[in-house]
């Protein structure tokens, strides 16, 4: 039975437009009028138990509301979905105490009092086990690196520091599913890797599964296969993270290394050099033509060496959101799943 499922998942926000001047805000206080914001418009997917999946989307795609809706905090204004088996509005103990949601901009701990006080409060809260409460404790700050500093003030940890110990409070009452909301936003790049590495650590041991934002493409290839990708509420993409490459990355990266002396100075023939120094070249050909320019280039030169790549994800997602403002990708439109 899948963990999440979503079937015409839809949220509609109702917001009050203010009228410019003092004679608009005082007519503003008799009429009032209203916009309709379509956060996020009919969107079906459906994720199954352990598996780590990417939410992608540009600024005010939906990515937030729909995890808000997830996790029962908003209500859908259409469509109905079920994690873990439940409403997620109905926010029934149950449910609650199976799922954590955490936001890179927001702070669930004491910002005065040491993480570990905030952490005792879940204990309560959660009335974990005291064995299975230390037990998960020690080694979340072990796989975190932060025994340290649980008993320092939260507000004196730095960004990172803080995120982990979010990630912790999080985890403590082991959640069969987590939703993290940017949950390396402003850190640095070592922050950011030790994130990850903890959360794959963590999901190899309790195979929870996991939906996660980021606008960090380093995040997504570090620890998820698929992605469902969103841009102005519509779902544009459902599948792995090879397919969303083959689909929307247009190019190929070739790799050069010359046998001998300097890269030549035609190799604008086989297509856009992105680079060319020394004996080594970089260039940007069209997918389907990648065979046919790598023979002419082998029958031209020696090579010491060569490599294909995909472009950079950065790359291939940019140009997703770019091509699903136009109508032919407007629609929710599965590749895999
Ligand atoms: N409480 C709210 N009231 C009115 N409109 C809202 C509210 N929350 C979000 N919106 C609007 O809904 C749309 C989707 O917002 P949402 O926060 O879900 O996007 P997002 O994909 O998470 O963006 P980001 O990557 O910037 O966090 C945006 O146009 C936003 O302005």
């Amino acid at each position: 039975m899948p963990i999440v499922e979503a079937e015409g998942l839809t949220k509609t926000y109702r917001v009050f437009q203010k009228r410019d001047g003092l004679v608009g805000a005082v007519r503003g206080l008799f009429h009032r009028e209203y916009r309709e914001v379509r956060a996020v418009e009919g969107i079906r997917f459906s994720i199954e138990p352990g598996e780590m999946v990417a939410f992608l989307g540009p600024n005010g795609a939906g990515k937030t509301t729909t995890l808000k809706m997830l996790s029962g905090l908003i209500y859908p204004s259409g469509g109905t979905t079920t994690v873990l088996g439940y409403t997620p509005s109905d926010r029934v103990d149950a449910f609650r105490r199976q799922f954590a949601l955490v936001m890179g901009q927001k702070n669930q701990l004491w910002w005065d009092l040491p993480a570990q006080d905030s952490f005792e409060l879940h204990r309560e809260i959660y009335q974990l086990p005291r064995d299975e409460y230390r037990e998960t404790l020690d080694e979340l700050t072990t796989l975190l690196d932060v025994a340290a500093l649980t008993r320092q003030p939260v507000r004196e940890l730095s960004l990172g520091e803080r995120m982990k110990m979010e990630l912790i409070a999080a985890l403590l009452h082991r959640p069969r599913l987590l939703l993290l909301d940017e949950p390396t936003i402003g850190l640095d790049v070592v922050a950011q890797v030790t994130i990850q590495k903890c959360l794959k650590e963590y999901h190899a041991r309790r195979g929870m599964t996991m939906l996660l934002t980021s606008h960090y493409m380093r995040d997504v290839e570090a620890l998820c296969d698929r992605v469902l990708v969103i841009n102005h509420g519509h779902l544009i993409y459902d599948g792995d993270l090879a397919g969303l490459s083959n689909r929307f990355g247009q190019t190929k990266l070739i790799k050069l290394e010359f046998a001998e002396g300097e890269a030549p100075s035609d190799l604008a023939r086989f297509g856009d050099v992105e680079r060319a120094e020394g004996g080594e070249a970089e260039i940007r050909v069209e997918r389907s033509k990648v065979a046919e320019v790598l023979g002419a280039i082998l029958d031209a030169y020696r090579l010491a060496d060569v490599v294909v790549q995909d472009p950079p994800l950065e790359q291939v997602i940019a140009r997703v959101f770019q091509e699903s403002k136009s109508p032919s990708l407007g629609g929710a439109d599965h590749d895999a799943a």
